[in-house]
């Protein structure tokens, strides 16, 4: 029986695909990969080093002489970017609403899913992005997709920022995210798509607990079959 697998938790933003997939990933003590890290890193370092984010050229410069690592700790999963720690300067609003802009770039995504086939390469993975099922690992064991209203996921944001102390307006906050999805599903290159073999959970009104629950049904299920 295969004991080691790929999950693959794909979704719009704020749909909770991190907090799930670091969920899972601690209860089948997997590696949590938080591919959208990847593109923040980028974007926010293109912006310190006031790269511009609309062309191609000059970020795929930056990208080959760039490193990021994803380090797992005890206080969750820390970003380091060129050595240094930006888990937190990688979550700002700058960053937030001008990642969709270097995500497009088809160069850009292949370097990151070469990157990313990388860290996947020896299963026992939960990976979150929005290409994770049908293109980062398209063979992955268990492939699920979350959504939620729009209202719903500007809500969790806006509680989330309160609870952090930041300012937050929640008519703006489903302005961005609205953006942000259209960006991410229109682009050319690999899309934020259900991959046809993903299962669709609707989180709208499941607690944070029943939708892991429900992924790990799927992922038991699937074990326990030894495909
Ligand atoms: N099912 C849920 N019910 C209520 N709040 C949730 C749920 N899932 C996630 N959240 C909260 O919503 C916010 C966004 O979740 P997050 O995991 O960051 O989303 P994503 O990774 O899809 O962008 C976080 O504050 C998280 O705690
Ligand atoms: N696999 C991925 C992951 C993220 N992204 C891009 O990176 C952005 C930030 O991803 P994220 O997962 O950190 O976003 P949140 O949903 O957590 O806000 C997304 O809006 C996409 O533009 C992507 O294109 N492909």
């Amino acid at each position: 029986m295969k004991q080691n697998i790929a999950v693959a938790i794909d979704g719009p933003a704020a749909a909770g695909k991190s907090t799930v997939a670091k969920i899972i990933a601690e209860k089948l003590t997997y590696v949590y990969i938080d591919t959208g890290a990847m593109y923040r890193a980028l974007t926010y370092k293109a912006i310190k080093e006031g790269v511009s984010l609309e062309e191609e050229r000059s970020l795929m410069n930056l990208l080959k002489d760039t490193t990021i690592d994803l380090q797992q700790s005890v206080e969750g999963q820390k970003v380091i970017l060129d050595g240094e720690e930006v888990t937190l300067d990688i979550r700002t609003e700058q960053v937030t609403n001008q990642v969709s802009i270097v995500a497009k770039h088809g160069e850009v995504r292949h370097e990151m899913v070469k990157r990313q086939r990388e860290l996947a390469l020896k299963r026992g993975v939960v990976m979150d992005g929005r290409d994770i099922g049908t293109h980062v690992i398209p063979d992955a064991e268990v492939k699920i997709f979350l959504i939620a209203s729009v209202q719903e996921r500007a809500e969790r944001r806006h509680k989330e920022n309160l609870e952090k102390g930041f300012s937050s307006d929640l008519e703006k906050l489903k302005d961005e995210i609205r953006r942000r999805d259209k960006i991410d599903s229109e682009r050319e290159v690999s899309p934020l798509l259900k991959a046809e073999d993903a299962v669709e959970i609707d989180t709208t009104s499941l607690s944070i607990i029943e939708v892991a629950e429900k992924i790990l049904r799927v992922v038991h299920d699937k074990l326990d079959r030894g495909e």
